[in-house]
């Protein structure tokens, strides 16, 4: 398979520390990968990104297609050059986002209809026009076009709805035009069901992925839940190929998932909630719009080399966020992205050491240390 290289350099229980290689370079694994939907990392240009230590960004085929068109940064040169990032990209199918986020859609086999959320225009999106989309992006991992189960789902809803995502999985290999350096991952479904879980790890198998994710979770399941699932779906799935575990999450869920042998990771929490003045940091979060914050002159995290700790009291952050000045929800996402690449630095790190263990007790231990 020409597609994207899979080294599993160390093991340490479950964990695994790996590295994925594409046509944009190199992703260490267990990676979190910072959600860039319309061609951008909210708040943060791609040096800025860059300087947080993130080696992949994800881009969104459901925003992009509305806007500017796939065709339109096909044109430009694709989704690197368009928003001047040289490093690997992954976009995602559009089928989690279409339900997230559109109004009035059909689905059918064929594929799902909908009306764009941005001015009402409709849109149709099948598998191969997904794949035909992230390959106009030039996207280095692409997503099979996938149904995310509705949570909660009765076993039946669970399986009809997992078996046309294999449908469409298939004909989404089928669509995928390999490139050296360029590969497609299958979405494993089948809601909280286990059996339904190994029915779909069988089915991709069988087709054949550079990776595969576990999709249909980090919808209100639950942390014990998904980490159930998720250790059923790590056992099988190829030891051989990268595992992403698609929309998780905060720091506690990204250390539980790497011990149950997940290799990468996205979500919107340091992101989105850091515009909200929400800030991840090792002891806990703080919300800075609090009160208590208002002429506390230490950073947000002593032990945080982000230019937001290295450079501010959380005083000065405080009054950025009640000035309403847009300096606050950049900085906190830069501080909330770095963060989070500290943490799966500190992780990767473990397992070189064959510290796991250790290392992942004391984290977890410090983030619930409370009143920070
Ligand atoms: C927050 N929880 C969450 N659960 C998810 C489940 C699925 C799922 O079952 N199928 C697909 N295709 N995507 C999912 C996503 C979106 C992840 C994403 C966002 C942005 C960019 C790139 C990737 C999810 N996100
Ligand atoms: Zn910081």
């Amino acid at each position: 398979m020409t597609g994207i290289g899979f080294e599993l350099l160390k093991t340490d229980g479950r964990a695994r520390r790996g590295r994925v290689s594409t046509a944009h370079g190199v992703i260490n694994t267990p990676a979190f990968m910072p959600v860039g939907t319309a061609a951008t990392v909210k708040a943060m240009t791609s040096d800025a990104v860059k300087s947080t230590g993130a080696e992949i960004l994800l881009g969104n085929t459901y925003h992009l297609m509305l806007r500017p068109t796939a065709e339109r940064v096909g044109q430009l040169g694709g989704l690197h050059r368009f928003m001047n990032w040289d490093k690997p990209i992954l976009t995602d199918s559009g089928g989690f986002q279409v339900m997230s986020l559109s109004d009035l859609r059909t689905m059918t086999e064929e594929g799902v209809t909908f009306k764009s959320h941005l001015d009402g225009s409709k849109h149709h999106l099948t598998p191969e026009r997904s794949i035909q989309i992230q390959h106009l992006l030039d996207s280095n991992i692409t997503m099979c076009l996938d149904e995310c189960t509705p949570f909660p789902a009765t076993e039946a809803q669970a399986a009809s709805s997992m078996r046309l995502s294999m449908r469409w999985a298939k004909r989404s290999k089928d669509a995928f035009v390999e490139r050296p350096g360029y590969g497609l991952f299958g979405i494993v479904q089948g809601g909280v069901y286990a059996d339904l879980r190994a029915e779909s790890v069988a089915a991709l198998s069988d087709i054949g992925f550079d990776g595969y994710a576990i999709g249909g979770l980090a919808v209100g399941e639950g942390q014990e839940t998904m980490f159930t699932i998720n250790i059923r779906n790590a056992r099988h799935a190829h030891r051989d190929r990268p595992r992403y575990l698609m929309g998780v999450g905060r720091p506690s869920d990204l250390i539980g998932a790497v011990r149950r042998g997940v290799d990468m990771f996205d979500c919107v929490m340091p992101t989105r909630s850091g515009r909200t003045g929400q800030a991840f940091v090792r002891r806990g979060t703080i919300n800075i719009r609090n009160a208590r914050h208002a002429h506390d002159e230490r950073p947000l995290d002593e032990e945080c080399g982000c230019p937001a700790c290295r450079n501010h009291s959380r005083a000065y952050l405080h009054h950025l966020f009640k000035a309403g000045e847009m300096l606050g929800p950049m900085l906190l996402t830069w501080h909330n992205l770095h963060y989070y690449q500290d943490l799966m630095a500190e992780l990767r790190q473990a397992i070189e050491d064959g510290r796991f263990d250790e290392v992942a007790g004391a984290l977890e231990a410090r983030l619930n240390e409370g009143d920070i």
